[in-house]
């Protein structure tokens, strides 16, 4: 058996070799070439799997270690025979952590959680964590996914134009569809800018093109957005300099990128392919993953609320700020700073230990927020 794998895909090195000929590759540089003799394709956002790289080539599965497809052509795909999957709710976790360090500066730049809602659309396994956090956090959550409101006839769910009007922070959790009623290319217009209450704060860590360009640019420039967070950009990693210049935090699509995350899109990817190929790998898990040098958070006595003391804890795990500072600082090194980013672990892998007048109702916040208490 031959598989073809990205290069930058953590733990897969030295999985596949004792039952197969694996060869690992630039995922932006795979060609047809590549594929010759392959039968399986392991890939990441950066590898486009369409027809121009697949046809006439013996691939006969496209495994993507991520939750989004918009790199894959499904339909060509499905036509040619070829079976496909990603990982479903693999860095969800990873993401909900890269949206609570961006509410964590914002709470302790002086917003109130119960004063401040936050308008989620798409509500799937990132938008759904984004909730449950900003319901820990005392944040009022309205929720936007018209697919699952026609699926599951919920009135949990807003109209998109409802929560624009009525939100303080608008964060977009969606796929990137170009085509049909769900269409999410450009999502964020010069339209939905004018439904937008004026002063609000857009986050995009979904795709870059769910946000147009020019509208982001055009809000910020006449102070109709306060501030605008982008994790994603369209044409990334050739970003736009003004853009880029002038939102509040900007990282170069990292927000799934704990170590968590990334080895569940691994695990998830291997067991697909130890499946389909009838390989001994079905129940495979790594044996260690790197953990931060120092994962005890020891919290002060405080009289402050709690929501601060959790934004406190949380940017000890992961601060934004440093991922934005990097960026700022080499732009141009968009993809190496993805291909060499730090150890970033989740919640639950820190353990906070309070201090004896640590009230209870911070002890729930934190514990809520995932983390482990001593
Ligand atoms: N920046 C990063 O590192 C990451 C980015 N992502 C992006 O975030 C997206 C969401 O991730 P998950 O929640 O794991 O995917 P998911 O598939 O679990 O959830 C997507 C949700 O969006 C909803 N949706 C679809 N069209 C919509 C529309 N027009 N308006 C509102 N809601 C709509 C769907 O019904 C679904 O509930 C991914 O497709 C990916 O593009 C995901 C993980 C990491
Ligand atoms: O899972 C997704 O979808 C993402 O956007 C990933 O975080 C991007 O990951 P890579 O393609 O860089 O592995």
């Amino acid at each position: 058996m031959k598989i073809v794998a990205d290069d930058k895909i953590p733990t897969l090195k030295g999985v596949f070799e004792p039952y197969a000929e694996i060869t690992y590759i630039p995922g932006n540089s795979i060609s047809k070439e590549d594929l010759k003799n392959t039968d399986a394709l392991i890939v990441r956002t950066r590898t486009k799997c369409h027809q121009a790289l697949l046809e006439d080539t013996p691939v006969k599965m496209v495994a993507t270690a991520t939750i989004g497809t918009d790199h894959l052509d499904v339909p060509w795909l499905e036509q040619a025979g070829i079976k496909w999957c990603n990982a479903p709710g693999c860095n969800s976790g990873s993401v909900r952590q890269y949206i609570a360090s961006v509410l964590a500066h914002l709470i302790l730049e002086g917003m109130v959680p119960a004063a401040t809602t936050i308008g989620i659309v798409g509500v799937g396994m990132v938008g759904k964590k984004v909730a449950q956090l900003a319901h820990a956090l005392g944040f009022k959550v309205l929720l936007n996914d018209p697919p699952r409101q026609r699926m599951e006839k919920s009135d949990q769910f807003c109209d998109l134009s409802y929560l624009l009007k009525h939100a303080d922070i608008v964060t977009f959790h969606t796929p990137l569809n170009k085509r049909g009623q769900d269409a999410t290319f450009h999502l964020f217009n010069k339209d939905t800018l004018r439904q937008l209450k004026k002063g609000a704060i857009v986050i995009n860590s979904s795709r870059g093109e769910v946000t147009d360009t020019r509208t982001l640019l055009r809000g910020m420039d006449n102070g109709h957005l306060a501030r605008v967070v982008l994790d994603v950009w369209e044409s990334e990693p050739d970003i736009h300099h003004d853009l880029h210049q002038k939102v509040w935090l900007g990282t170069p699509h990292i927000a799934g990128y704990s170590v968590d995350g990334k080895a569940n899109g691994s695990i998830m990817t291997i067991h697909a392919i130890a499946k389909e190929f009838d390989l001994p790998l079905t129940q495979w898990q790594p044996q260690t993953l790197p953990m931060p040098e120092n994962p005890f958070i020891y919290l002060e006595a405080t009289d402050e609320p709690g929501y601060i003391t959790a934004a406190k804890a949380i940017l000890k795990t992961y601060n934004v700020s440093e991922d934005d500072a990097r960026l700022r600082e080499n732009p141009q090194n968009f993809e190496k700073q993805r291909g060499s980013y730090p150890v970033r672990r989740e919640f639950h892998k820190w353990t906070v230990v309070p201090h004896a007048q640590t009230n209870s109702e911070t002890r729930q916040i934190l514990k809520d927020l995932g983390f482990i208490l001593k």
